[in-house]
């Protein structure tokens, strides 16, 4: 365990999880336990130990240390699984659970009875025994992680834990129990022979004590369930390295090698008995488009097989949605039916017969004419079967790729083998699910999933909630309020179906999350919703899987059902525990772990010696901007104010107090490279009259805490982590970036993406500080934000608009000198010129207010451009998208980095050029590639601008260690070291004090 006195802050992580890591001593830190995860205890060391995670990687260079061949790897790997297993006999830094549970399962010993069973011959077995096995006797305590060395910080010990026939265990130096027990539930696994010895019935639940008892005994059955995945990354290992392809005419496009891997892989892992799906992680613009469309062609048979009779085999209906089933006698066949696919005759007989249906199956019945209808209804609700169309593959996206992917899903494939799309989205979509179920493929996007999938509410996350102090029934009075009486369904954590929209409604045969990284923070809405939808196969498509810390996969372990690790606790126990205990054992695990639902490639790997892809070269050049004098002076001015504050928190110990204002000093620090004037913000653009007339309906009290809440003290976005630009309030209370919330309110009927808030929203209830002053004021009177008063006489002029900024000026200058260029095109090969292409360019910024001002500039360079941001519709997106392709007019492209940077396909552009760097460098490899990927036939420019001598050095420098950090838990990179989070050190770096 690593938690040093040093606090430790996680300003680099980005999207929700940004305030989150404060953490290192939580009694104090009860300003941020709202965001406070509750295993925050663990750090993520990196890994010095890179176990290879690419499989088909044959890259001699990779910087791996030891980079075995296949042959090797599989020994290796082997033995590391032994290690695993057997190790923890040795250590003592081990739980006793661990060292029982090995003692259990052995790898291949049939051992059938630990309790002495007569059935059991097998030799050494009783020396291998811990005590408490040999002498009958045994607790669930020893079943427990121990805990203890990670100090009491940590986790505390309950002093209540005293259990009616069962001693307290502790643990002798061999990390065994030491005292005598009772015996408890004992489970023998292994062999044909296996059989499994009953315990004496456990106590009656009646206090919190029963739960950690059951909390044990699910520890251990977990703790049992990782069997299963060591089997399977044995399989795996042993595993040639397949290529699968389609017949010819199904797809328009020939698939690539790596494509064809992929697919290959993909199949193995949808008809694999151990976790249906995966993530597929390969560099954004590899083609995991192009490879999920071609999965979807391969079992298209077996999806219509499915959406046909809701199976293609027989173990997949006990797998998926039990209580979607009915048992139809066909002939003398028994077998298991979606209650919606018989024909309307059998569908009454069998709902009249099993008592089936509830309101859904009404629904699913509406063809049957009304009398047998009554009957279905009045019958079937006695056994409460549900019953839900079974549909084929949904696509989950952001909404700004969701028309790209309809036309991938149209283009790419050919005309006699087209599948059947809809786009699911906007206002008018269908309520029907049969309607859903009609078609090979459903798009649609997160935030339309958030809103229709009643939310996955495991007691991990009720337990997290509480500790988190996080609400949904947020007041603005800041009063709590009680929990409102809970359904049944909610009572017994199940979701409740009763406001579940269609994409609730039916079963999946496949769920595809695309950008997957959208759901990482595993407490938002959309998460949790992604994980409740029902489905056969789970795919996760990601370039960038981790972006902050190990913590980032679990929830795509939830949302995949990767047992054991889609359970909170055994998340912590099995993965981050180990880490944290011995991070190159930890880390090996992980990666043995990953390998088996994981399959990742990026551009630099190799493939039989051959690079993975040819695409034309990308260069990346740090342009190391300087500030005119009064630019200077400006930063200088805001900077000293800034260390004097920054000092006089450390000063006071208060740094962890006032992160927040932290954050918006280093906000105008970074605002003010960029230009002087965004620094002054510009609400007064934002007012929406018909938001003022909703905030008029609210009580003025309402009003005015709301209004507090955004100019009471700094605040922070919670979907960038960063202070809000442009900062709006939404009715439950919580602050964000006008053009974060409003690129998540595309629909009707939003909910709000505050982690586990889920509020309705529409993007007229949130509101500006304009519009909540125009709402109880006669007159708009808006405070001018004072932050540009440091400026004095002398630099006051570059607060104008009007002023062209170091960094502007640099970005028109290169715009101008492509204006002017257009570029040969040759075929791939690059033989014969076929046209010349105007050159093109995307510009990046994180503000929009950046963005304006560059727009001031284009406009009187007169260069076209078109502008691509958070706060637009998805059809204006579309067409700015369309126009920049395909005018040779327009030549650039204005794009927020936090709305533009996922799944656009724009190779049009060879020039990026980013204005300002962000946290998290991910968000920046996105953002390049939208341009440096297939399809790109000329050489790609990125320009990365920095100010010297600013914090954004030292940005730059902290994006390195993050990405170190990442490309080290992938085994990608050779060197090691921490930098998951930023500690108080970071900071004084960062305020060089
Ligand atoms: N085999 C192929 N033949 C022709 N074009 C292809 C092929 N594979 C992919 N492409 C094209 O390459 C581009 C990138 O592919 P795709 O969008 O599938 O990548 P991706 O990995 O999903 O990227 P991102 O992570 O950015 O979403 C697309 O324009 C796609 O049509």
């Amino acid at each position: 365990m690593i938690v040093s006195n040093m606090d430790i802050i996680d300003l680099t992580s980005d999207s929700e999880e940004g305030i989150i890591d404060l953490c290192s001593d939580s009694e104090d830190n009860n300003e941020f336990h709202s965001c406070k995860e509750d295993y925050t205890d663990y750090e993520d060391p990196v890994s010095p130990f890179h176990l290879p995670l690419v499989p088909f990687s044959t890259a001699p260079d990779q910087n791996i240390v030891e980079q075995p061949t296949d042959i090797d790897w599989h020994e290796i790997a082997k033995k590391e699984y032994d290690d695993w297993f057997s190790s923890r006999n040795a250590s003592s830094s081990y739980s006793p659970v661990e060292n029982d549970i090995k003692r259990v399962i052995p790898l291949s010993i049939p051992y059938g009875s630990a309790a002495k069973s007569e059935e059991f011959d097998a030799p050494n077995v009783e020396h291998q025994l811990p005590q408490s096995f040999s002498n009958g006797s045994f607790s669930p305590q020893s079943f427990a992680p121990n805990h203890s060395s990670l100090g009491d910080h940590i986790i505390k010990e309950d002093p209540t834990l005293n259990f009616s026939g069962f001693q307290r265990c502790t643990a002798n130096g061999n990390g065994m129990p030491s005292s005598t027990m009772p015996t408890d539930d004992v489970f023998v696994y292994g062999g044909p022979r296996s059989h499994r010895i009953f315990p004496p019935p456990m106590p009656s639940r009646t206090s919190v004590n029963d739960t950690i008892v059951d909390n044990d005994v699910e520890k251990r059955l977990f703790s049992l369930d990782e069997r299963a995945v060591y089997e399977e990354a044995l399989k795996h290992i042993s595993q040639e390295k397949g290529e699968e392809d389609l017949p010819e005419g199904v797809m328009s496009v020939s698939l690539l090698k790596h494509q064809k891997m992929a697919l290959s892989w993909m199949l193995s892992k949808e008809n694999s008995s151990h976790c249906r799906g995966g993530v597929l992680a390969d560099d954004q613009g590899l083609g995991k488009t192009i490879s999920t469309i071609a999965l979807i062609q391969k079992e298209k048979v077996k999806q219509s097989r499915f959406t046909n009779s809701g199976s293609y085999c027989t173990n997949s209906v006990r797998n998926i949605d039990d209580d979607n089933m009915v048992i139809v006698m066909d002939k003398e066949e028994v077998k298991a039916e979606p209650l919606n696919k018989l024909d309307d005759s059998t569908r009454v007989h069998v709902a009249s017969t099993l008592k089936l249906c509830d309101s859904q199956s009404v629904a699913a019945s509406d063809s049957i004419e009304p009398r047998k209808k009554n009957r279905v209804r009045s019958s079937a609700s006695t056994l409460g079967y549900k019953t839900r169309p079974a549909a084929g593959t949904l696509v989950v996206c952001p909404a700004s790729v969701l028309r790209q992917w309809a036309n991938e899903l149209s283009v790419k494939v050919m005309e006699g083998s087209k599948l059947s799309v809809l786009v699911y989205h906007g206002c008018s979509r269908t309520r029907d699910p049969n309607l859903l179920a009609k078609y090979d493929v459903v798009v649609t996007t997160y935030m339309t999933v958030a809103n229709e999938v009643p939310k996955e509410n495991s007691d991990d996350e009720k337990k997290d909630r509480e500790m988190s102090g996080i609400y949904p029934e947020f007041s603005v009075n800041s009063k709590r309020k009680r929990p409102k009486k809970q359904s049944k369904a909610k009572k017994k954590n199940k979701p409740s179906n009763s406001d579940a929209g269609p994409l609730a409604r039916v079963r999946w045969f496949r769920v595809v999350l695309d950008e997957a990284q959208t759901i990482k923070n595993y407490r938002t809405q959309v998460s949790r919703a992604c994980c409740g939808l029902r489905a056969e196969r789970r795919w996760c498509l990601s370039g960038t899987p981790i972006q902050n810390k190990i913590d980032d996969l679990y929830s795509y372990f939830c949302f995949l059902k990767y047992e054991p690790y889609s359970k909170f606790s055994s998340f912590k126990d099995m993965i981050k525990y180990p880490i944290s205990k011995d991070s190159a054992r930890g880390y090996k695990k992980l990666q043995a772990i990953l390998r088996i639902v994981l399959l990742r490639r990026t551009k630099e790997t190799l493939i039989d010696g051959e690079p993975i892809l040819k695409l034309p070269p990308k260069t990346i050049q740090l342009n190391k901007i300087d500030f005119t004098p009064e630019e200077r002076a400006f930063y200088l001015t805001l900077e000293e104010g800034s260390r004097q504050k920054f000092k006089a928190y450390d000063a006071a110990g208060t740094i962890k107090e006032n992160y927040a204002s932290i954050l918006v000093l280093l906000l105008r620090l970074r605002q003010a490279c960029d230009h002087p004037l965004l620094l002054k913000g510009q609400e007064s653009d934002l007012i929406d009259y018909n938001s003022i007339q909703i905030a008029k309906q609210l009580p003025k009290e309402t009003v005015i805490n709301l209004l507090e809440k955004l100019e009471s003290g700094p605040a922070i976005c919670s979907m960038c982590s960063d202070p809000p630009e442009d900062a709006v309030v939404a009715r439950c209370g919580h602050v964000f970036c006008y053009q974060c919330v409003h690129e998540n309110l595309t629909g009707d009927g939003n909910v709000c993406p505050y982690p586990l808030c889920g509020r309705k929203l529409s993007v007229r209830s949130v509101f500006t500080p304009a519009v909540l002053k125009l709402s109880i004021l006669p007159k708009l009177e808006i405070d001018e934000k004072t932050s540009c008063s440091t400026a004095d006489d002398k630099t006051s002029s570059i607060c104008e608009s009007s002023y062209i900024s170091s960094k502007i000026r640099e970005a028109v200058d290169i715009l101008k000198s492509i204006k002017t260029r257009a570029i040969t095109v040759g075929d791939t090969t690059g033989s014969i010129p076929s046209k010349m292409d105007p050159v093109k360019a995307i510009v990046f910024s994180q503000w929009t207010g950046m963005l304006d001002l560059m727009e001031l500039s284009l406009n009187s360079n007169d260069i076209q451009f078109r502008r691509l941001d958070g706060a637009m519709c998805l059809n204006l997106r579309e067409k700015g998208v369309n126009e920049f392709n395909n005018d040779p007019e327009v030549r650039v492209m204005l794009m927020s980095l936090k709305a533009g940077n996922l799944g656009l396909n724009m190779v049009a552009a060879c020039h990026v050029i980013m204005l300002d760097p962000w946290w998290n460098p991910y968000a920046e490899d996105q953002a390049v590639d939208r341009a440096h990927r297939i399809g790109q036939t000329r050489a790609v420019t990125v320009s990365r601008f920095t100010v010297k001598d600013t914090v954004e050095d030292r940005i730059l420098a902290l994006q390195e260690k993050k990405r170190t950090m990442v490309q080290s838990a992938f085994g990608e990179d050779g060197s090691s070291g921490n930098a998951t989070r930023l500690t108080v050190e970071d900071l004084r770096y960062l305020f060089m004090v």
